[in-house]
């Protein structure tokens, strides 16, 4: 199976944040969604493969090709949607059409018509006028116009209204359908990926924890329930985070199998979400920092 996307031992620092020795793969023909709270990295990271920023070390490429020798054909290849309006807001929809048009070998403008007419767009009215929700269509309107083979989105469905965001969620399952095109996309709508996403990339403080089939992480990890007497220094290392209260204690485990040996039915085990995973990864390494101080 190709990569479309491949970042390898990829390092960046700003003052008071790193990315760490990130690794990652994403897989052509699928839909990847990329989650972890604010500020884990997640922007950077995008940034970085669209050739925004550059990596301290490691290595970034797209389509097995490198910025430094394929930008152009890379950014060809590649249908960008940013949460941060990059367009210039003094021009119309056209006008800022006509401009990028020239950009792209492949540029299609019946796409770009049919979008533009499916999120109602006005072409004639100028882009500072745009609510944040229509700049986001326009966005998306420009990325689809292309034939892009690579879809990468940086939180496209905020700020869009419910009805909206379920509508653009089936137009992704839609152009997914030729069975060439992949999306890589940012989000902290958990509930949104559950719709569309066949694989998840999950960042927490600037470090890859992982990228699974959505369906294997169902299979893996559980949200583990049980009374605090079966809690000690051992069992406690069995988990990734821990709540305790006086009734007893959840927590979040990556070996569901394991559980189930230790602890057979004297703990109640489900299935956790993707905001479960979330949480208690960031519960954990906040228990692991006051460890190690
Ligand atoms: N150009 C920059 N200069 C300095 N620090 C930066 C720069 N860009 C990002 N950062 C810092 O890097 C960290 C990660 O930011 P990033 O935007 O990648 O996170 P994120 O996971 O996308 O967060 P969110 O979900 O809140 O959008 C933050 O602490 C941010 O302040």
């Amino acid at each position: 199976m190709k990569n479309v996307i491949e970042l390898k031992q990829v390092n960046k620092a700003f003052n008071g944040f790193q990315l760490k020795d990130v690794t990652i793969s994403v897989k052509k023909g699928y839909v990847t969604g990329f989650i972890g709270g604010n500020g884990v990295g997640k922007s950077t990271t995008i940034k970085l493969i669209m050739n925004l920023l550059q990596p301290d070390s490691g290595t970034v490429s797209l389509f097995g090709l490198d910025y430094k020798k394929h930008e152009k054909e890379i950014k060809q290849r590649i249908g960008f949607v940013f949460d941060q309006n990059i367009f210039y807001e003094h021009l119309t929809l056209l006008e800022m059409k006509s401009l990028l048009k020239s950009a792209y070998a492949s540029w299609d403008d019946s796409l770009f018509n049919h979008y533009a007419d499916m999120f109602e767009l006005p072409l004639r009215k100028r882009l500072k006028t745009f609510s944040k929700g229509m700049m986001m269509k326009a966005s998306l309107t420009f990325a689809l116009s292309h034939h892009a083979e690579l879809i990468i989105m940086d939180e496209p469905t905020s700020g869009l209204d419910p009805i909206f965001r379920r509508e653009l969620l089936d137009l992704l399952h839609d152009i997914m359908q030729d069975g060439n095109r992949t999306i890589f996309f940012s989000t902290h709508i958990t509930t949104d990926l559950e719709r569309i996403a066949d694989y998840i990339t999950f960042m927490h403080d600037g470090q890859h924890v992982f990228t699974k089939e959505f369906y294997k992480i169902e299979e893996e990890y559980a949200i583990v329930k049980g009374t605090l007497d079966l809690l000690d220094r051992d069992t406690e290392k069995e988990f990734i985070g821990i709540q305790k209260s006086r009734h007893g204690f959840e927590a979040l485990a990556s070996q569901k199998n394991r559980i189930e040996t230790l602890f057979g039915d004297t703990v109640l085990v489900e299935k956790p979400t993707l905001e479960d995973i979330m949480l208690y990864t960031k519960k954990g390494s906040r228990t692991h920092a006051e460890i190690s101080l």
